[in-house]
């Protein structure tokens, strides 16, 4: 059974994750991209598709043209785990990475 973060817990793993911000009301992280346009935003989410799948791990997520808005909760768990941090740490590698 996955567990739901500890605040402290929580406030650590978001020093890594400068770009997320917490939704207390779910305890998730969400984050929002803007890309080119929607070719882009669109190879973006089935990048993420597949990162989702590999982990048995899904986004709920919205895309208008070129935005994505992601939030990651854990289901499972009743709100954030370390799964969402994983999660989130895989996705910024794909958009972070210089
Ligand atoms: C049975 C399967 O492992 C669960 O439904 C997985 C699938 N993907 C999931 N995704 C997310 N975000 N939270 C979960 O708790 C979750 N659980």
């Amino acid at each position: 059974m996955i567990e739901q973060l500890s605040e402290a817990e929580r406030v650590d793993a978001l020093e890594g994750l400068p770009e997320w911000d917490h939704d207390e009301a779910r305890d998730a992280i969400t984050r929002s991209f803007a890309f080119a346009d929607f070719s882009e935003a669109f190879g973006f989410m089935a990048r993420v598709a597949l990162l989702a799948e590999k982990a048995d791990h899904h986004p709920e997520w919205s895309n208008v043209y070129n935005r994505v808005e992601i939030l990651l909760t854990t289901h499972d768990a009743g709100g954030l785990s370390e799964r969402d941090i994983d999660m989130a740490q895989a996705i910024d590698a794909l958009v972070d990475t210089p």
